[in-house]
């Protein structure tokens, strides 16, 4: 547990001292402060307002009568982590105060007390305690959204998808979810029903890319027997098997026209029947539909209904492609080199220096199911626990630096600030000569300082790319 400040916003202060004069003493000191003070005069009474009620600081005098001082200490840290102890004692040596520091104490005071000395560490450790918690919570709310059902991200482009899911999550009936090959829209969309009221119910899949035109209505509608040739019995489609849940129409833009329309009175009313059966059925289902596909240009070309774009469109997730969030990269790789490493039995695999260049400058076009498949490869094919260039599938690990690739001034989003193409230039520099930095500083006629500072300015972690050019360019 992470102890919070008490009574309205006041950080609470356990003072343990045998003597009560002291306690006394130590309370009017610091009685301006913004703090509650309580004491205790036993080793074993400090534990247990610890046990019950930790508080943000201990001001424990290292001799009391029950027990060590240290030994305290210790009981302390193991019963509350995250409270802090100021060790206090009448004799000073420096030994007992580098001891206590390496246990864990937060700070070593000597008696007699400095008042002055006293307030001050007190505010800077009020100060402190406030950044630490602000900065703890955020960390785990992070966390926890990030870990979303696996749905992994920290880029601000994933955060705001968070946030939109989570508000969209308890009310959407339908949802469409966007995004270039691989971005993890079908892992959004189970994301979207874990979090739904209708978590508890089936979560039906329906990839319309992948069935004929003439079987489509069957499976997503089922059929009643003698409905047509070959159809011996009465069937449920994925429909109703969704009932209660979530149907995921994955690929939605490969619908077939003749089918749309069918698709729209399912998505208005809730209602569809079966092929071959003259009564209408109602569901009571959630409909998520995916698409990698500009639907809006469909609907100019006439190959997707406007009506039913409309109806879709209304609530939309859109994914950023991995190139544009690449403060991902780093936990996305990480993530998968833990799963790969434990899959293949290589604990601890890591990507050499070179092999991380080559990461950082890949566009991945499949994006992260191409980055998982490619690591997946890499896991497999390296020899200790260091994967190299080489390691990498040869359409990866032949990319080639020179001319390869164009510096993008657009995003999915539209067009990138002058900053950011003022660093992906100054990348791309730094490409062509291998890394050199002295070099690219001077041709782009700056200072190293500067070319440290441009690159530096999306916080995103930039690998040495010294020795790239040996490992990974093609011979
Ligand atoms: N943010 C993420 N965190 C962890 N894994 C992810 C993430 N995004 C995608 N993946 C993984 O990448 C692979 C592809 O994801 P998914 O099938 O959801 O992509 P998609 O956008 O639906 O692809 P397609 O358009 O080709 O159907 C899956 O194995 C998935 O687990």
């Amino acid at each position: 547990m992470h102890p919070r400040p008490g009574h309205g916003n006041r950080w609470e202060i356990l003072v343990a001292d045998d003597d009560p004069a002291a306690i006394a003493l130590l309370k009017a000191v610091l009685s301006g402060l913004d703090v509650t003070i309580t004491g205790a005069e036993t080793g074993a009474a400090t534990l247990e307002i610890i046990k019950s009620h930790p508080p943000g600081l201990v001001l424990l005098d290292l001799i009391m009568p029950d027990v060590r001082g240290l030994e305290l200490l210790d009981q302390i840290q193991q019963l509350s982590p995250e409270t802090d102890v100021i060790l206090i004692t009448a004799h000073y040596s420096t030994e007992s105060a580098v001891e206590a520091i390496q246990r864990g104490a937060f700070d070593y005071l000597t008696k007699p007390i400095s008042i002055d000395k006293l307030r001050q560490k007190i505010i800077a450790w009020t100060e402190q305690k406030q950044r630490r918690t602000a900065a703890h919570e955020l960390e785990s709310k992070l966390v926890e959204i990030s870990q979303c059902e696996g749905l992994l991200g920290m880029s601000p482009a994933m955060m705001e998808v968070f946030s939109r899911m989570q508000r969209i999550a308890p009310h959407y009936s339908t949802a469409l979810v966007t995004g270039e090959t691989g971005t993890g829209k079908e892992v959004l969309a189970r994301v979207l029903h874990q979090l739904s009221p209708v978590s508890e119910g089936p979560f039906m899949v329906c990839n319309c890319a992948a069935l004929p035109e003439t079987l489509f209505e069957s499976e997503l509608f089922g059929h009643i027997r003698g409905a047509y040739t070959g159809a011996v019995d009465t069937k449920k489609g994925l429909v109703e098997a969704a009932d209660g849940g979530t149907l995921f129409l994955d690929e939605i833009a490969e619908v077939p026209v003749s089918v749309q329309a069918k698709l729209l009175r399912l998505l208005q009313n809730r209602q569809f029947q079966r092929i071959g059966d003259p009564t209408p059925r109602k569901v009571n289902v959630r409909i998520i539909c995916a698409t990698h596909r500009n639907l809006r240009t469909m609907v100019d070309e006439r190959l997707f209904r406007e009506d039913l774009y409309y109806r879709l469109a209304h609530v939309e997730l859109r994914l950023p492609r991995l190139v544009d969030r690449q403060d991902d990269l780093r936990l996305l790789v990480h993530h998968f080199l833990t799963r790969f490493g434990d899959q293949f039995g290589k604990p601890g695999l890591v990507l050499s220096r070179a092999a991380k260049a080559l990461a950082w400058r890949y566009p991945w076009p499949g994006n992260v199911r191409e980055l998982e498949n490619s690591l997946n490869y890499c896991a497999m094919m390296c020899r200790g626990n260091v994967i190299d260039v080489e390691d990498f599938p040869e359409s990866i690990s032949r990319y080639k630096l020179e001319g390869s690739r164009a510096i993008t001034f657009s995003t999915d989003e539209g067009l990138v600030p002058l900053e950011e193409v003022e660093r992906r230039y100054v990348q791309e520099v730094l490409d062509r000569v291998q890394g050199n930095r002295t070099k690219a500083a001077e041709i782009l006629g700056i200072g190293r300082a500067t070319l440290y500072r441009i690159l530096g300015r999306t916080g995103r972690p930039e690998p040495e790319s010294g020795s790239l050019a040996k490992k990974s360019q093609p011979a």
